[in-house]
């Protein structure tokens, strides 16, 4: 990464770093954040804020005394505290001469590939005229089931929307260290991670606080996701002085993550197959088939599907497993699944031929390994 360079930043900053020691948004806090913010935009580079603090903003106006625990009443507290959470940012950068916008998402828009598209093409808009978008889940609409439940996923993904140079999570602790610092006095901090081991997943805990719900395993998983996407990523502690500047010129004590090149090359329909779409059905392919799809491009024809799982479209985007059940990779199917039933093992027949392909081919493999995220 060239640090002269200006970037296109993603910035994610989590509640506990939004939070007086009561749970409710400082003021003071959020005005360092945009000081800091502003240095950024002033030196010419991009910068995307997803933060989190709706329900901080909003749970005492609802009339609860601390976060509420609740789902329905965090969502309440979040439709009360969004509003106002926009209107302090609002407020702070146009004092600076910046204006914010705000975009509300929820898993479901990345898992849909035109709203994906869309979302993409309103947030590019908003950045090459030099607009701050500050994104957030949308927590009244988003149910148990479909929730990111943490901002730092989201922040990945969105990270991975707008193709962005560098992914900075702020939180309340200085990086990650091997082992979590709560339980052990002498875990030492990793300044660069190249690849996230099994070690380092074993030595992520939950949330050090009551109002950040992620912990260092969520971000984990968000780092996961930017360093497959070709993003080069950074954990450090909210509230330093020059953080964020110091961040992008790659200087701040935190931890760095590397990207993968694997991925760097996806176009983003590929991105958005292998980390958004989220596969609807499970396609088993017999040996002979496994073999062509890694020899022949990855077709695959009807007579090498061994099984069908799961109810889908054509179109859809499903795992291709091999009778060991281990995941070969993704692919597009080209029949819904109810006709891929009757043809499975079978010689395609003229009239049974996909319109759109002409070989009658199953699908192609999209993805040629486990995304496993
Ligand atoms: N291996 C680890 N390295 C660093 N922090 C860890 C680790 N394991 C658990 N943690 C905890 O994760 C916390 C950060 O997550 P969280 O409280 O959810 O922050 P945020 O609100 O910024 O998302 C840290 O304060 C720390 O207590
Ligand atoms: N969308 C919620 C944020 C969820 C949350 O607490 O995330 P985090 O602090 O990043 O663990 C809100 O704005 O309150």
């Amino acid at each position: 990464m060239n640090p002269d360079k200006n970037k296109r930043v993603v910035i994610k900053i989590g509640s506990s770093s939004l939070t007086s020691a009561h749970g409710e948004i400082s003021r003071r806090k959020l005005e360092r954040l945009v000081d800091e913010v502003v240095q950024l935009k002033d030196e010419g580079h991009e910068v995307l804020l997803v933060s989190s603090g709706a329900v901080a903003a909003g749970y005492r106006k609802l009339g609860c005394l601390e976060r509420p625990s609740s789902l329905p009443e965090k969502q309440a507290a979040a439709s009360i505290g969004q509003g106002l959470l926009m209107e302090a940012y609002s407020e702070l950068f146009l004092s600076h001469g910046y204006v914010a916008s705000q975009i509300l998402i929820t898993r479901d828009d990345f898992s849909d590939h035109s709203r994906y598209n869309n979302a993409r093409n309103t947030i590019n808009v908003l950045l090459e005229r030099g607009i701050i978008p500050i994104v957030n889940e949308n927590d009244t609409v988003t149910i148990n089931r479909l929730k990111f439940g943490d901002n730092d996923t989201l922040s990945a993904k969105v990270a991975g929307l707008v193709d962005a140079d560098q992914l900075i999570i702020l939180s309340d602790i200085d990086g990650l260290y091997d082992a979590d610092p709560r339980e052990n006095p002498n875990a030492e901090l990793l300044s660069h991670v190249s690849e996230i081991t099994e070690q380092i997943e074993a030595a992520a805990g939950d949330s050090g606080s009551s109002v950040g719900t992620g912990g260092m395993r969520s971000k984990l998983d968000a780092f996961k996701i930017a360093m497959a996407s070709g993003i080069p990523s950074f954990l450090g502690k909210a509230g330093v002085s020059n953080i964020i500047m110091d961040a992008v010129k790659q200087t701040a004590k935190g931890t760095y993550f590397e990207s993968t090149d694997e991925m760097e090359n996806l176009d983003s329909r590929k991105q958005w197959i292998a980390f958004n779409s989220g596969p609807k059905g499970e396609v088993t392919v017999d040996e002979q088939g496994k073999k062509l799809m890694m020899e022949k491009e990855g077709s695959l024809l009807p007579l090498h599907v061994h099984q069908v799982k799961g109810r889908f479209e054509k179109g859809t985007v499903v795992r291709i497993m091999d009778l060991d059940n281990e995941e070969i990779g993704l692919g597009v199917v080209n029949y819904p699944s109810d006709q891929l039933v009757q043809l499975q093992g079978k010689k395609v027949s003229e009239d049974s031929k996909p319109a759109v392909d002409s070989d009658g081919l199953v699908c192609h493999i999209e993805i040629p390994m486990p995304v496993g995220l």
